[in-house]
């Protein structure tokens, strides 16, 4: 269906990117005994506005977790994976992706602009992943592009604990680059800590391992909310 990415986040309450990933980076499960269903259910009744999904093996992903998820919900999904190739990016479409994951680590600048050109001549949104400057300096047509700080480090396959004032640091350059969706993604695993990224201006979060190991999503997220008119009463 490659429903609307950006639009979704846009306006939505809780600007959460949901993410259906089966296992962390140290192979631990992370789906908890629950099946693809239920758990694209617990996120949709929490009001996410899309999903992530992932389709990488370090993480136990394949393409067809990507298929289950299409076949259980209409929300824009955004497949994350190291995607290097234009077929990968087709197939990704052909799964029912809305965005694709682009790691600018791991791709040279040139290789990154032409996957984006090519993301959008497919109606993709180029989901451009950066850890530093010189990856915020390569991005390619930013004011089209979701552009997410990872939190974590590819080079040590997210092993390493998260660095959460990376994001920070890095927003006015990520905003340099003129995307209207500046993302903080990875090791976010406290409702507090979220609403103070959304705060510091990130306009969505993609998280993955905190609402999969949360007991109630919904819990999680009402803390989220509360956390957040707490801090918009707090300025005025
Ligand atoms: O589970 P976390 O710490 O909330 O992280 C989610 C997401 O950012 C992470 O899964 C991720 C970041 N970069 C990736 C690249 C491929 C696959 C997955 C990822």
């Amino acid at each position: 269906m490659n429903a609307d990415f950006v639009g979704a986040l846009a306006k939505a309450a809780r600007p959460l990117i949901m993410e259906v990933k089966r296992r962390d980076a140290d192979g631990r499960d992370l789906l908890g005994g629950r099946g693809v269903a239920e758990t694209v259910e617990r996120f949709e009744a929490a009001g996410a506005p899309c999903l992530s999904v992932v389709t990488g093996h370090w993480f136990g992903g394949t393409e067809d977790l990507l298929t289950q998820v299409a076949a259980r919900t209409e929300l824009p999904l955004l497949r994350k994976d190291f995607l290097i190739s234009r077929r990968e990016l087709e197939r990704s479409r052909e799964l029912g992706a809305s965005a694709v994951l682009l790691t600018a680590k791991l791709l040279p600048a040139s290789v990154l602009a032409r996957l984006t050109d090519h993301a959008l001549d497919l109606g993709l949104t180029p989901f451009v992943e950066v850890a530093d400057e010189a990856d915020v300096a390569a991005v390619a047509r930013g004011s089209a592009c979701v552009v997410a700080v990872n939190n974590k480090d590819i080079a040590t396959r997210e092993r390493l604990p998260a660095d959460p004032h990376r994001g920070r640091a890095l927003l006015p350059a990520v905003r340099s680059t003129g995307t209207r969706c500046p993302v903080s993604a990875s090791g976010i695993t406290d409702p507090e800590a979220a609403a103070e990224l959304i705060d510091a201006g990130f306009s969505g979060l993609l998280i993955g391992t905190g609402l999969l190991r949360a007991r109630s999503v919904g819990a999680w997220c009402a803390a989220f909310d509360t956390a957040r008119s707490a801090s918009a009463g707090s300025t005025g």
